[in-house]
């Protein structure tokens, strides 16, 4: 049985120190995936999805607690994943599922400057040295960040099917997640943005750049995608398979 929002932490952090929570949007239908279940729970390598997500953030030993954020009516969720916390309160878009997420971390008594590492249920891949990387970054920084790949591609602008012209690629990224953020500040961030249904709100990095404040980027792997497409499980299936 996952503990209650006020159990202890295995792994209790120095009282000075924030601490940090893990909060997984898992509430997607995921209709790009074009598979016969919402793609978080397609079997993967032997088991849903998510569990290789879970798998990689349990072996994080910075997190205090993980939490998933379930559609109200998710009838896959397994009754309990050993230190995972599931809470129905899924939204209509990402925004709105974190920002709800969120919420209930305040709820649950969660300091507003503790961090929040936010992460997809659908990017399996990442690595407990990736997140691990992250919270070393960011844990000493005003503001937060997010883990991000600089852009290893010749990037184009199209037009009609047709290209129209190269955008120059120096300082262009790519955002992954997780992405850390202050409890307090990207609450009060997703609160603002609320006001106008999340518009253009596709990351919390987006959320928290409305407010003036420029997050840190921090160097991920290209590994570390989000599964989208159905070629995705493939590819996906291959990666995790070779790392065991
Ligand atoms: N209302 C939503 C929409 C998305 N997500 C979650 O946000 C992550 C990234 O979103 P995305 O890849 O877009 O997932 P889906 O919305 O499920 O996919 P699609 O857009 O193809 O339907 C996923 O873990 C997904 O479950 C969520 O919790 N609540
Ligand atoms: C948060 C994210 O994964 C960063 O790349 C991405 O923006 C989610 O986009 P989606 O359209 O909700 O899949």
């Amino acid at each position: 049985m996952a503990p209650p929002m006020s159990a202890a932490s295995p792994f209790p952090a120095p009282p000075s120190l924030p601490r940090c929570h893990a909060l997984l949007p898992c509430a997607g239908t995921g209709s790009r995936a074009g598979a016969p279940l919402p793609k978080q729970y397609q079997p993967v390598a032997g088991r849903p999805l998510v569990q290789h997500t879970l798998a990689a953030l349990r072996g994080v030993p910075r997190l205090d607690r993980i939490v998933v954020v379930l559609a109200p009516d998710d009838a896959h969720w397994p009754a309990d994943i050993d230190g995972v916390q599931a809470l129905r309160r899924g939204g209509a878009t990402r925004a709105e599922t974190v920002f709800n997420g969120l919420r209930a971390l305040r709820e649950a008594g969660v300091p507003d400057t503790d961090w929040v590492l936010v992460h997809d249920a659908a990017r399996c891949l990442v690595t407990p040295e990736e997140v691990t990387a992250l919270i070393e970054a960011c844990a000493g920084d005003p503001v937060g960040g997010l883990l991000a790949l600089p852009l290893p591609d010749t990037l184009k602008d199209e037009v009609d099917g047709r290209v129209a012209r190269t955008i120059e690629r120096r300082h262009k990224w790519l955002a992954q997640t997780p992405q850390m953020f202050r409890l307090g500040e990207l609450l009060d961030a997703l609160s603002e943005a609320r006001a106008t249904g999340f518009e253009g709100i596709t990351d919390e990095a987006s959320a928290i750049e409305r407010t003036g404040r420029r997050p840190r980027l921090v160097e991920g792997r290209a590994s570390n995608i989000k599964v989208t497409y159905p070629h995705d499980f493939a590819l996906a299936e291959a990666i995790l398979r070779s790392r065991t």
